[in-house]
């Protein structure tokens, strides 16, 4: 397992044979050069968002105006990142969020592979989207000891969602992630101007593609007529989930099951009372609404109204001090999300692994300095609106 309070050490110490990272130490460097090593209309999916793109500055601009405090006289060296989710306890607080073209963002164009393997060496988990560029089976099959969870994004079809979620369970998955805020998609002025949709490219359908029930619905097979397949994944992509689909998506499965982008304290609520496990705190990354709060401004309140269930966030977090923010405002773990595709852009599993380490590393020293040497003791008096 990787140990990531070791890293600051190990970098100096290869300082001093003259050997300096090859890769990024800092998100800004790593956005660049993911710039230059993806494909134009790559780079402009990933990094883009909805609108003039202003929720996914606020989602980063927001963590300028909570502040943590520092205590003295608090130092350990037996520091402790890990969490328990769902009854297992995972050797840090960050997981993988679901990227559905990760697949398309390393060269070999198995990027959800690179990903799983990723996890796999670290323990940090992986949430698996529906839309991958390898079936949701072989993407278990690289977690290693692992656990990983599937993100399920519901088709109008029931019964290819019931596949989907079946397969999950088959193949694994701990947990089902069902994202609520993208039944239909944002408006991407930056993918508008290329017309460009991965997925209608026919990328990321593994998935679907290797779904028996998805394939009954066909007269011809993916391979045969890929044109037919992609229209009709693309018209059964997002049902227009209501309340009242709640117990129906609960039935499907017993495994944990976490609903993703809920920012308002009485649908938290809400989503607990009818038998949803976790909530998960999220504005996409600015990528589906535009004109609405940051996700990090929302997490403190939705926390404290389902105290009993774990909290998961993302959107906007780029360093380890993003991390230890948003566990002092209620998250139970927290998601990373682009900034593990461009590692993954830059060099696979060894980029994501990276981008983790960076995080994971930053996160332990700020909590040792600030005196903050477990998570629990990262509570409300921890951090401060600026
Ligand atoms: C390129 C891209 C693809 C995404 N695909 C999915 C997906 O398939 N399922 C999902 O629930 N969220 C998806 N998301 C949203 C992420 O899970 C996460 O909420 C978001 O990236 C957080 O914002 P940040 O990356 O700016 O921190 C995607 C995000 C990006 C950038
Ligand atoms: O790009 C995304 O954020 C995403 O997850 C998605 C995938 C398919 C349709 C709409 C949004």
């Amino acid at each position: 397992m990787v140990n990531f309070g070791d890293l600051q050490t190990e970098i100096y110490l290869a300082g001093l044979s003259g050997v300096v990272p090859s890769l990024p130490m800092s998100f800004a460097d790593l956005e660049r050069r993911a710039e230059q090593a993806l494909p134009p209309g790559t780079w402009s999916y990933v990094a883009g968002g909805a609108g003039d793109e202003h929720t996914q500055r606020s989602n980063r601009t927001a963590f300028d105006h909570w502040g943590l405090v520092p205590r003295m006289l608090r130092a350990r060296t037996d520091r402790d990142l890990s969490v328990e989710l769902f009854g297992t306890t995972f050797p840090t607080p960050v997981f993988l969020a679901p990227i559905g073209v990760i697949g398309i963002c390393t060269q070999d164009g198995h990027g959800d592979l690179a990903t799983a393997r990723a996890s796999a060496a670290t323990g940090v988990p992986m949430v698996a989207s529906t839309l991958s560029q390898d079936p949701l089976e072989d993407v278990a099959s690289e977690l290693g000891e692992t656990p990983g969870f599937f993100q399920l994004y519901c088709p109008t079809d029931p019964e290819v969602a019931a596949s989907l979620v079946q397969r999950a369970e088959a193949a694994g998955y701990r947990g089902i992630v069902v994202t609520l805020d993208t039944w239909v998609t944002g408006w991407r002025p930056r993918d508008l101007a290329t017309s460009n949709f991965p997925q209608l490219r026919g990328r990321c359908l593994a998935t679907y593609f290797s779904d028996p029930v998805f394939r009954s619905r066909l007269e011809k097979s993916p391979e045969d007529d890929p044109g037919t397949a992609i229209l009709t994944w693309a018209t059964m992509f997002g049902r227009p989930l209501v309340w009242d689909d709640l117990a129906w998506l609960r039935s499907l499965t017993t495994l944990p099951m976490v609903v993703k982008g809920v920012c308002h304290p009485d649908d938290a609520r809400r989503a607990v009372d009818e038998g949803i496990d976790g909530i998960y705190v999220s504005t996409h990354g600015g990528r589906q609404a535009n004109g609405g709060l940051a996700a990090i401004d929302c997490l403190a309140e939705v926390a404290a109204a389902v105290p009993d269930v774990p909290v998961l966030f993302d959107s906007g977090v780029r360093s380890g001090s993003d991390v230890v923010k948003a566990l002092a405002l209620g998250a139970t773990a927290v998601g990373i999300g682009r900034p593990y595709a461009y590692g993954a852009a830059l060099a696979g599993t060894a980029g994501v692994v990276h981008v983790l380490r960076t995080i994971l590393a930053e996160a332990d020293l700020l909590m040792a300095v600030d005196g903050y040497p477990t998570i629990a003791d990262l509570g409300p008096d921890a951090i401060r609106r600026t």
